[in-house]
């Protein structure tokens, strides 16, 4: 197995799974960004034999030696793709944070390897691309919306199905108005109600972009079209998703906010392990409460649906936009609202045109990123 993104949250939890699963899983390849330290302590670990390390420029911190004699270093963002083709590969897991995890996701279908997929941004830029190459079981969803919504469609024809439910935690400001969004912090805006994850994601849940980049990301998966998928608030975070069948019958997947539970169910598929994650009483979760998502005061969620209804390049520019606004919210270069707008500006502003190549998102991505900064006025 590979694991690209292995320091990151879910490349860690990943890890966690396949330390309990040792007599199932071998890790063989793992990669990171800049964060060294965490990179050489798994490949030790695990006995990594190869190992990838995007910033190049880290190679030289000193820790890297202390890897084991016996691993292959590869640097820069192709040396995290080619972990991805290797012959003693059989398994991906795509870990990475945002539009750059497409050149992995894209050559692991290529080469033929079991897909477990995170990384999000890429379905959302380029499932137009990637999902004519995966072979039915290939890609395994590991969001957990998604993966949800896959456990509840084992066994069932896709004719049957009449829409998907997408559950969403609300975020860290539900129940905000946009005077009170304006004045919000970047501290505030981390701290998640329900899951602990890496920085990026977490800020897009609490502009709701990511239940929009869900919305496209589900409509890709499973060929649902953008209105067919119901946004649906959902405070606790204990009902995954849901999936409704054409007689009227909802089929839901539960459990807790622990994403080792789907992360492992990309890798068992289509049997089940044991886990020893922590169970819910049910006895003890009365309050299950549901709302409307508010698209007029998180605008983010509006705009993603309008991109997958639209389709094209659209969702590649606005993921580009919005990846550049959320990291500029995050280092306090502009305000919350900011992150709305400025993707909304680049959206209106783009010509959308039909997918055609990984090189053309590329550029789509390169340009709306430019457009972005301009909005903002930032030099990220
Ligand atoms: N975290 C979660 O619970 C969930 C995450 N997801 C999705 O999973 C994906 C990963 O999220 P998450 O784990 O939170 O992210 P993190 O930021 O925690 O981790 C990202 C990983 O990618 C690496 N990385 C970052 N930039 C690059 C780059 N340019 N080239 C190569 N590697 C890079 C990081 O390395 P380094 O540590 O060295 O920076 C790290 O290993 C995202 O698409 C997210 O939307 C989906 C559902 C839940
Ligand atoms: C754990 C996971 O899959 C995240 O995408 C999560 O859904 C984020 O929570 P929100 O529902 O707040 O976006
Ligand atoms: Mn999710």
């Amino acid at each position: 197995m590979a694991v690209l993104g292995c320091t990151g949250s879910i490349g860690s939890q990943t890890l966690d799974v396949c330390r309990r699963h040792a007599d199932r899983v071998r890790v063989v390849a793992l990669s990171a960004n800049v964060s060294t330290a965490a990179l050489v302590r798994a490949a030790r670990e695990f006995g990594a034999r190869h190992v990838a390390l995007a910033d190049a420029s880290r190679a030289t911190d000193p820790v890297m030696s202390e890897l084991p004699p016996t691993c292959e270093i590869g640097l820069g963002e192709e040396a995290v793709t080619e972990l991805a083709e290797l012959p003693d590969v059989d398994v991906v897991v795509n870990a990475l944070v945002g539009f750059v995890g497409i050149h992995a996701g894209y050559a692991a279908l290529k080469a033929g390897k079991s897909l477990a997929y995170a990384n999000k941004e890429s379905v959302v830029c380029g499932g137009d691309l990637l999902m004519p190459l995966a072979s039915p079981g290939q890609l395994l969803p590991v969001d957990s919306e998604h993966s949800a919504i896959f456990q509840c469609l084992v066994g069932e024809r896709s004719e049957d199905v009449s829409r998907l439910w997408l559950t969403c935690s609300g975020g860290p400001f539900f129940g905000l108005s946009r005077d009170e969004l304006a004045e919000v912090t970047p501290e505030r805006a981390l701290a998640h109600p329900t899951w602990r994850m890496g920085s990026k994601i977490t800020i897009d849940s609490a502009t709701l972009m990511n239940k929009g980049l869900e919305v496209i990301e589900a409509h890709h998966l499973f060929q649902v079209p953008i209105d067919d998928i119901r946004v649906l608030v959902h405070r606790q975070s204990k009902i995954h998703s849901m999936v409704e069948f054409v007689d009227g019958v909802v089929k839901a997947q539960l459990g807790g906010s622990d994403m080792r539970a789907p992360i492992q169910y990309a890798l068992s598929y289509p049997e089940r392990w044991e886990a020893s994650v922590r169970r819910v009483d049910w006895c003890g979760e009365p309050d299950f409460t549901f709302d409307e998502a508010d698209e007029r005061t998180f605008g983010c969620l509006a705009l993603a649906k309008r991109a997958g209804r639209e389709h094209g390049t659209l969702p590649c520019a606005m993921n580009a936009a919005n990846e550049v606004a959320n990291e500029a919210f995050r280092r306090g270069l502009c305000g919350f609202l900011d992150i709305e707008r400025s993707v909304g500006a680049v959206m209106d502003a783009w010509d959308n045109e039909e997918v055609q190549s990984v090189e053309q998102l590329l550029e789509v991505d390169r340009r709306a990123r430019e457009m972005a900064r301009a909005q903002l006025g930032v030099a990220l």
